[in-house]
C-alpha cells in the first residue's frame, strides 16, 4: 500500500504506531508463512481503515493473490519508513532537530557533519548504517510530517544504502584517508556547500591526477637535469701509468682526447700445447720458442705398426694351394655341421674323437691304425727342472706350444685314452714336463705352455728356460711337434723357439690345432701362411699339420707321421 495512502489514512500517531507494530512483526526476512501472517494483519488494518476510503480498498482487492507477496515487502519498507517518521516525531517534540548546527540538506551526508568530525563521523555512520534504523533514524531528523512522501522516498533510499554496505563503507574509506578526504572537503566548501560522494571521489581523482602531474613534472625536471648532466659530462680522472713505469698520477683527461688515444694493441699470450702431449699442459714461453703447433714444425711420427684390420686383411688375402683345400676337406678339417659329418660317414655316436676311419662298421677298421698309438699310455715321470728328467731310453716325441693351445689334449686324441694326460680351460694348468711311455716303443712327453699364464712371471719365465733347455739338449728327442692356434697363428714365443730348435738343430713340425673353431679356407690359408714364414728353415719337418682333438679331424694323419718314428727308430 503506497504510502501518502496511509499518511491519509491515520492522523493520529498513536494510531500510526500501533499500525507501525503490527506491520513489523512479520519483519524484512519474514518467509511465506509469516507473509500470510502480516496479510492477516494487514486485513485487519485494511478493516479499520474501510471507513474512510472504500474505493482504495476495492483497487487492492482487485490485484489479487498474485501481486500479494510484493505487496508485503513493499509494506515492511512502510512500516520502517513509519518508524523512522515516528521516531522522527519524538524527536522533534523533544527539539532535538537543530543538533547539526541547523544546516539540512536533503542529503544524509551533510558538508558540515563531513568537514567537523571527518572519518570518526563517517565510521560512526557505516556502524549505524549496520544497525539501519538508527542510522536511518539520525538523517531523518529533518524530515518533517507534513512532507511524509518525500521522506519516505529518502528513508528508502538511506535504508538501501545502509542494506547495502558498500557505499557507505567507500565514504568511509574515504573518511579515513583524513588528508585527501578533508583536502577535498575544505576546497569543496569554498566553492559549495555539499559535496555528495559522487563529487568527492570526482575531486579526489582529480587530486590524484594533480598529484600525478605533479610527480611527473618532478621527473621530467630530473630528466631534464640528466640529460644537461650528459651534454657536459664532467672530465674522468684516469691513472696514468709515466715513462719508468712504477709512479701512478691522476691527471684530468678529457673524455674525448681518451678516445682519441689509441695504445698499441696489447701483445696476447699465445697459448702453446703440444701436440703429443695428451695432458694439454702449456708449455713455457722460455723453451718453446719455436711455434709447435705450426705444422711444418711437427716431427714426423713414426709410421704406425700394423694394426689389427691390416693383419686379418693380408691373411684373406691369402689363396691356398688345391692341394691344401683338397686336403681340408678330405680330413673334415674346419668348422663343419654334424650332418656333414654324419654323411662323410664318421660314427658320431662315439664319445671319443671322431678319428675313426669314414664309412667303416666293421670294429676292425674302427681300431687305431698305428699300432703304436694302440698301447697304454703311463704317466712315468714329471720334471721341474732338467736334472730331473728321466733317462733317455725311448724315443720321445714332445708336444710344445703356447698356454692353452691344446697339448693335452692332443696327447689323449693320439691315443683315445681320454682323461690320463690332465686338462683344462686355464692356461697354465701343466708346469711340469710330463713323461709318458707307450709300452715299451715310444715315449710322449706333453710339455708346459709359454705365454699368458694364470702364474707368476717366475716361475713362467723358469717354464720357458726349462722347455728351451729340454728341446736343445734332450738326447732321443726325435720330434718337437709346435702346436699353434688355428685362428691365432704363430706368436712371438713360438718364433723364439722355432729359432732355439733351428740353431740345436732339433726336428720340429708345426701343427695346427683347434682347426674345429675356423671356416676349412681358414685353417688352409694359416697352414700357407706358416709354411711361407718358415719356408728358409732347414730342421723344419714338412708339411704343416692340422688337427682337432674335439673332432679327431686330421689326428690319424698325424700318428701315421709320429708312428713312423717308432718304427724307424728303435730304442
Ligand atoms: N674346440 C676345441 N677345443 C680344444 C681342442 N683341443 C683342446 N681344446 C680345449 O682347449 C682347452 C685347453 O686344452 P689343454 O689340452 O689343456 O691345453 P694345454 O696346451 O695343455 O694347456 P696348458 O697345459 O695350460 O699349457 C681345453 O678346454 C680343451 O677342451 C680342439 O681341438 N678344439
Ligand atoms: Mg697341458
Amino acid at each position: 500500500m503506497p504510502l501518502h495512502v496511509r499518511i491519509r489514512e491515520k492522523t493520529s500517531i498513536a494510531s500510526l504506531l500501533s499500525s507501525r507494530r503490527n506491520w513489523s512483526g512479520g519483519g524484512v526476512d519474514g518467509g511465506k508463512k509469516s507473509g500470510k501472517r502480516e496479510g492477516a494483519k494487514t486485513k485487519g488494518t485494511r478493516t479499520t481503515g474501510r471507513n474512510k476510503s472504500e474505493k482504495r480498498e476495492e483497487h487492492k482487492e482487485a490485484r489479487g493473490n498474485a501481486g500479494q507477496r510484493r505487496r508485503w515487502s513493499d509494506t515492511n519498507g512502510q512500516s520502517d519508513a513509519k518508524k523512522n517518521a515516528s521516531q522522527a516525531v519524538r524527536r522533534k517534540r523533544k527539539g532535538d532537530h537543530d543538533s547539526w548546527n541547523g544546516d539540512h540538506s536533503d542529503t544524509p551526508y551533510s558538508k558540515s557533519k563531513l568537514t567537523r568530525n571527518g572519518p570518526s563521523t563517517m565510521t560512526r555512520g557505516k556502524a549505524s548504517a549496520r544497525k539501519g534504523d538508527r542510522f536511518r533514524s539520525e538523517t531523518l531528523d529533518e524530515d518533517d510530517l507534513h512532507s511524509r512522501k518525500r521522506s519516505n522516498s529518502m528513508v528508502s533510499s538511506v535504508s538501501r544504502g545502509g542494506r547495502s554496505n558498500s557505499m557507505v563503507s567507500g565514504i568511509t574509506r574515504e573518511g579515513k584517508s583524513q588528508s585527501v578526504f578533508s583536502r577535498n572537503a575544505e576546497a569543496s566548501s569554498k566553492g559549495k556547500k555539499f559535496d555528495t560522494p559522487a563529487r568527492v571521489s570526482r575531486q579526489k581523482e582529480a587530486a590524484t591526477d594533480a598529484n600525478l602531474d605533479d610527480h611527473g613534472a618532478e621527473s621530467k625536471k630530473s630528466d631534464d637535469s640528466g640529460q644537461i648532466a650528459e651534454e657536459k659530462p664532467r672530465p674522468r680522472r684516469t691513472r696514468v701509468l709515466d715513462k719508468t713505469g712504477k709512479k701512478i698520477r691522476v691527471a684530468k683527461k678529457d673524455p674525448v682526447s681518451d678516445i682519441e688515444e689509441t695504445l698499441p694493441p696489447k701483445k696476447r699470450k699465445r697459448m702453446k700445447l703440444d701436440p703429443y702431449d695428451t695432458s694439454n699442459k702449456r708449455l713455457e714461453d722460455s723453451t718453446a720458442k719455436q711455434d709447435v703447433c705450426s705444422p711444418e714444425k711437427i716431427p714426423e711420427k713414426s709410421p704406425p705398426e700394423e694394426t689389427e684390420t691390416s693383419i686379418n686383411a693380408k691373411f684373406r688375402a691369402i689363396q691356398p694351394s688345391s692341394s691344401i683345400i683338397s686336403y681340408v676337406e678330405d680330413n673334415l678339417l674346419g668348422r663343419r655341421r654334424l650332418n656333414e659329418i654324419k654323411n662323410a660317414g664318421y660314427n658320431v655316436k662315439l664319445s671319443a674323437p671322431l678319428d675313426n676311419v669314414p664309412f667303416s662298421t666293421s670294429p676292425e677298421r674302427e681300431r687305431i691304425e698305428e699300432n703304436v698309438f694302440r698301447n697304454k699310455l703311463e704317466f712315468f715321470a714329471a720334471a721341474k727342472i732338467s736334472s730331473s728328467f728321466p733317462p733317455p731310453t725311448l724315443p720321445e716325441i714332445a708336444f710344445a706350444g703356447v698356454s692353452n693351445v691344446g697339448k693335452s689334449s692332443l696327447l689323449n686324441a693320439l691315443t683315445r685314452q681320454w682323461g690320463v694326460v690332465r686338462t683344462s680351460d686355464k692356461p697354465g694348468l701343466t708346469q711340469t714336463i710330463n713323461f709318458f711311455r707307450l709300452a715299451s716303443k715310444l715315449c710322449l712327453v706333453d710339455l708346459p705352455g709359454y705365454g699368458f699364464a694364470y702364474a707368476k712371471d717366475e716361475v713362467k719365465d723358469s717354464w720357458q728356460e726349462l722347455v728351451k733347455e729340454y728341446v736343445s739338449t734332450r738326447v732321443g728327442l726325435e720330434r718337437v711337434c709346435l702346436l699353434v692356434h688355428t685362428k691365432r697363428g704363430m706368436k712371438p714365443l713360438d718364433y723364439e723357439l722355432v729359432d732355439l730348435m733351428e740353431r740345436s738343430k732339433t726336428p720340429y713340425q708345426i701343427v695346427l690345432t683347434k682347426t674345429d673353431l675356423v671356416f676349412p679356407i681358414d685353417v688352409a690359408r694359416r697352414a700357407v701362411e706358416i709354411q711361407e714364414s718358415l719356408k728358409k728353415n732347414k730342421s723344419v719337418v714338412r708339411p704343416v699339420m692340422m688337427v682337432s682333438s674335439k673332432t679327431g679331424a686330421g689326428v690319424r694323419n698325424l700318428r701315421g707321421v709320429l708312428g713312423k718314428i717308432a718304427r724307424f727308430i728303435k730304442p
